[in-house]
């Protein structure tokens, strides 16, 4: 809904969120130690060596400078003494070559490293991403906010790597710096703190932009999510048709032209005033350097300090420059890389209410008495409307029982509520006498089988397509051509070119789509490969022909003799094939009976068979 709304009415987008004050920003570095030890524990070999590379990468530059002012002294001894004796001086430039090599050679390692690490540790992160959505409740998906806060964990799988990098290279080049500073101190500590002075106000300002373009980030999550969704409508085989036949592909491009127009602007101000602050800074920064020089010259000028003392001072506070410059920027990026971390804990803190019991009851075998609603209300998360109230009355063990109710009536809450997907916002529901909640959620979904009408359409092989009913079957080749049997997806599936290999669906190559009825068929399999207590089919037959669908609910009455199942169909021929219909209407209890006893008692249920047999609905 917030997609039309935005959509029909607010053009401008939020500015960002408010600014965030500096005490944030540094509670949010409190994430990096977790942060490294996860990086740590994903090759904890890999972190060693590139920590080991680091700090021998950052003694390099002291020591290079130091080499270098050796051999300005050299020279200069040479050119004032008339002496030919080569031999020191070229072992000097040979160990400042070899240093050279070395620096590369452990440039190239800690890159190496680097990627590597980043890699394995992305991969790592977005297993765990997704090990920890599946353990999320339904509601909690249907929760924008939630939505938004996956989106931003999933979005940061590359930024993450690329703070993993910043944060060691923060370390290393802390390190050269106290090299560097250790020598510069000897000879004029004051150097130092003109360094500072020079350095601070482009550190501020920097961190300033930072958190600016954070928020601007940040405040237009909802945005991007809907400019990828309007990308992905605009452009995608499954809207393709729709887009056509409305004629959509010009309205979905101004919305998009709209929303990242206003983004952009935003963004280029912010981009521009940076820019233009951060020169201001830079020359300041030269101020302080050019500064230091002019002194330095003038001390070597007086005789204070030899020329290779002048090179290695100016080298050492130009370089000093360069470090603490980039040391306090990437500081702020380090800060908002933490701060997006915020982004990536925060969604691993979210816990499902839908939880393992440590004292779970087991699980019936077999169920006795059956499922007793007591008294169930449920609202939606968002919602005022109740979608089910007062509902009481018992599934019993062994019985069909059909569903009827007009669209919107609570037949898929029902389901929901029955498979905890969610549970009773009032009321109960029992199981042979406990109370659902009591039990294992994985035991309870392992005994429920449940097709979906939106069932999930998988562009995998059509027997991967059956196998997901139970997936630890997926090489049980004869299981499965049982199942396609009972579904009568197999002759759906006869008709592939590579049978159940044939990868169906559009989205990949080789891909052959199916026709909805064809989908249809294929998805009840999975209903089959199941061996559930509780079998439900919640109108997955929909786009079946009258024929298929009656011969499809025939096999499943056979098929589930003495198990208990739910079926959900707006065809009376089938629905009257269940032992009880329970019907409802606006999520209440309406009447339940076998189809005679309803037809009998002439109530609504009679109304609308007669409805239909007319060919009304
Ligand atoms: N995720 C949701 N969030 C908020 N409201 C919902 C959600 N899903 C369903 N509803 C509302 O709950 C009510 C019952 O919906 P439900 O899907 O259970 O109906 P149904 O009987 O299965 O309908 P149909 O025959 O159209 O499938 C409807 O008013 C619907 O708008």
């Amino acid at each position: 809904m917030a997609f039309w709304d935005n959509l029909l009415g607010r053009k401008t987008p939020p500015p960002g969120k408010p600014q965030l004050s500096v005490k944030e920003r540094v509670s949010a570095l409190k994430h990096l130690p977790p942060f490294l030890k996860m990086v740590w524990k994903t090759s904890p070999r890999m972190a060693f060596m590139n920590v080991v590379l680091r700090l021998f990468r950052a003694a390099v530059p002291v020591v290079m400078l130091y080499v270098g002012q050796l051999i300005i002294d050299e020279v200069v001894r040479l050119t004032r003494t008339n002496d030919q004796l080569l031999g020191y001086l070229l072992t000097l430039v040979a160990i400042e070559f070899g240093l050279a090599v070395l620096s590369d050679f452990l440039n190239r390692g800690i890159a190496l490293l680097d990627g590597l690490l980043g890699d394995l540790f992305a991969n790592q992160s977005s297993v765990r991403l997704m090990e920890h959505a599946a353990e999320l409740d339904l509601d909690q998906f249907e929760d924008s906010a939630f939505y938004d806060k996956l989106e931003r964990a999933r979005r940061q799988t590359l930024s993450r790597t690329v703070l993993m990098s910043q944060v060691l290279g923060q370390m290393q080049d802390l390190l050269t710096m106290v090299f560097l500073a250790a020598g510069l101190v000897a000879f004029y500590p004051w150097l130092l703190l003109l360094l500072l002075v020079a350095v601070l106000p482009a550190f501020l300002g920097e961190s300033h932009f930072n958190e600016r373009s954070y928020s601007l980030v940040h405040g237009w999550t909802p945005e991007r999510r809907e400019l990828d969704y309007l990308r992905q409508t605009g452009a995608s085989d499954d809207t393709a048709k729709e887009v056509k036949i409305f004629g959509l592909s010009g309205f979905l491009i101004d919305r998009f032209k709209v929303l990242s127009d206003q983004f952009y602007k935003d963004n280029r101000k912010l981009a521009s005033r940076r820019a233009g602050w951060g020169s201001v800074f830079a020359a300041l920064g030269s101020a302080g350097y050019y500064g230091a020089y002019v002194y330095l010259l003038l001390q070597t000028v007086q005789g204070q300090v030899s020329l290779g003392q002048l090179t290695f001072l100016s080298g050492s506070f130009m370089r000093l420059r360069g470090l603490l410059e980039a040391v306090l920027n990437r500081f702020t990026s380090v800060a908002e890389g933490a701060l997006y971390l915020q982004d990536f804990f925060d969604f691993f803190e979210l816990q499902p209410r839908i939880k393992r019991t440590t004292q779970a009851p087991p699980f019936p075998h077999p169920i006795r008495i059956g499922f007793t609603f007591e008294n169930v209300g449920f609202q939606y998360r968002n919602s005022e409307k109740w979608a089910i109230r007062n509902l009481s009355f018992t599934l019993h063990a062994g019985e069909k029982l059909a569903l009827v109710g007009e669209n919107g009536a609570g037949k898929t809450t029902m389901v929901k509520l029955l498979s905890r997907l969610y549970d009773p916002t009032e009321g109960r529901i029992l199981l042979d006498g406990v109370d659902l909640r009591e039990y294992d959620p994985a035991d309870l979904r392992r005994e429920i089988g449940v097709i979906f009408q939106d069932f999930v359409r998988f562009q995998m092989s059509a027997g991967t397509n059956i196998a997901i009913g139970r997936i630890e079957e997926k090489e049980n080749h004869s299981r499965i051509e049982s199942s396609a049997q009972q579904s009568l997806a197999d002759t759906v599936i006869a008709k592939l070119p590579e049978g159940y290999n044939q990868v169906i669906g559009r989205r990949f190559n080789k891909g052959v789509d199916l026709s909805g009825g064809e989908w249809q068929k294929i998805a009840l399999g999975r209903a089959y490969m199941r061996d559930a207590q509780l079998l439900i089919l919640d109108e997955p037959t929909a786009a079946l022909d009258a024929r298929a669908e009656h011969e499809v609910f025939q096999r499943f009455a056979e098929l589930t003799q003495g198990k208990t199942a739910v079926l959900i169909s707006h065809r009376f021929s089938t629905v009257r094939m269940a032992d009880r219909i329970l019907v409802i209407e606006n999520g209440q209890y309406v009447e339940m009976g076998s189809h005679e006893d309803l037809i009998a008692k002439g109530g609504r249920y009679a109304e609308l068979f007669r409805l239909q047999a007319k060919g009304y609905l």
